[in-house]
């Protein structure tokens, strides 16, 4: 269970409030989409959850470990157990879809892997089960150059499941595709939430977000004005969208 209690975030150096006063709590397996208009704060947000951004003032609290606290445990905790992924997915486009997945970011890859490339079998097997997962098992053998949009963010996702992620923050993650390529991955991004309990928070767009997410929050004045479950938003909760 993740718990954040009163998170406060302000950017820049005119030291822009743009997050005032975050609360919530999150369960295994939910897909929330972030929703809210331009500069609203959803990136930091997500920067913030991966520890990409130092946080001015909350609690942080995973499975009842105090993030923030004096402990390292509990920051080393979120930097491998969590992947953010950002809105162009860095692969090596030279490598094929495989590799991309089994040496993998660089927090969570030992370096003499990233140089050499060397996996062990069970490694390599893993992280063929992830590509078959996100149907990208006949894409394995190619470079990520020659893959779609689409294919090439499965690809990230799939590197973030090989290693181990329970939650992921997707910037945008099927902004510049097409429609089709999109429902893939967001089909893809729903089964993982229902069978294995990952858990996903992720910016789309507000038709994605309403087909896909079982959890809405529509951001506002820096706080999570609406959260919605099981249902569209009514057209007062979309009114700034
Ligand atoms: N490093 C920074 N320095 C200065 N201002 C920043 C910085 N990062 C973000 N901002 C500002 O903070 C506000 C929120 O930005 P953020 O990227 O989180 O919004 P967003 O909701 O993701 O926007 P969009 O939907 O346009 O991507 C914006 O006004 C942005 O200009």
């Amino acid at each position: 269970m993740i718990k954040v209690e009163h998170l406060a975030k302000a950017v820049g150096e005119d030291k822009n409030p743009v997050l005032k006063d975050i609360s919530f709590q999150l369960e295994e397996g939910e897909l929330v989409a972030l929703l809210g208009g331009s500069g609203s704060g959803k990136s930091t947000l997500l920067r913030c959850l991966a520890l990409r951004e130092k946080w001015d003032s909350g609690t942080f609290k995973v499975d009842g470990v105090n993030i923030l606290g004096k402990i390292i445990g509990g920051k080393r905790k979120i930097r491998r157990e969590w992947a953010y992924l950002e809105q162009n997915a860095e692969l090596n486009p030279n490598r094929t879809a495989l590799k991309n997945v089994l040496v993998g970011q660089s927090a969570q890859t030992p370096i003499w892997r990233m140089v050499t490339g060397m996996v062990r079998s069970d490694d390599y097997m893993g992280a063929m089960d992830e590509l078959d997962a996100l149907g990208l098992l006949d894409k394995a053998k190619l470079k990520t150059s020659q893959l779609s949009g689409g294919e090439r963010q499965r690809v990230a996702i799939a590197r973030a499941l090989t290693h181990g992620a329970k939650v992921i923050l997707a910037d945008e993650p099927v902004t510049g595709l097409d429609p089709k390529s999109a429902e893939k991955v967001m089909d893809s991004l729903r089964n993982l939430c229902k069978e294995t309990g990952l858990t996903i928070v992720t910016v789309l767009p507000l038709e994605l977000a309403e087909r896909y997410a079982s959890r809405l929050w529509v951001l506002e004045d820096g706080k999570i004005k609406h959260d919605v479950k099981g249902r569209r938003l009514t057209s007062q909760e979309r009114v700034n969208l």
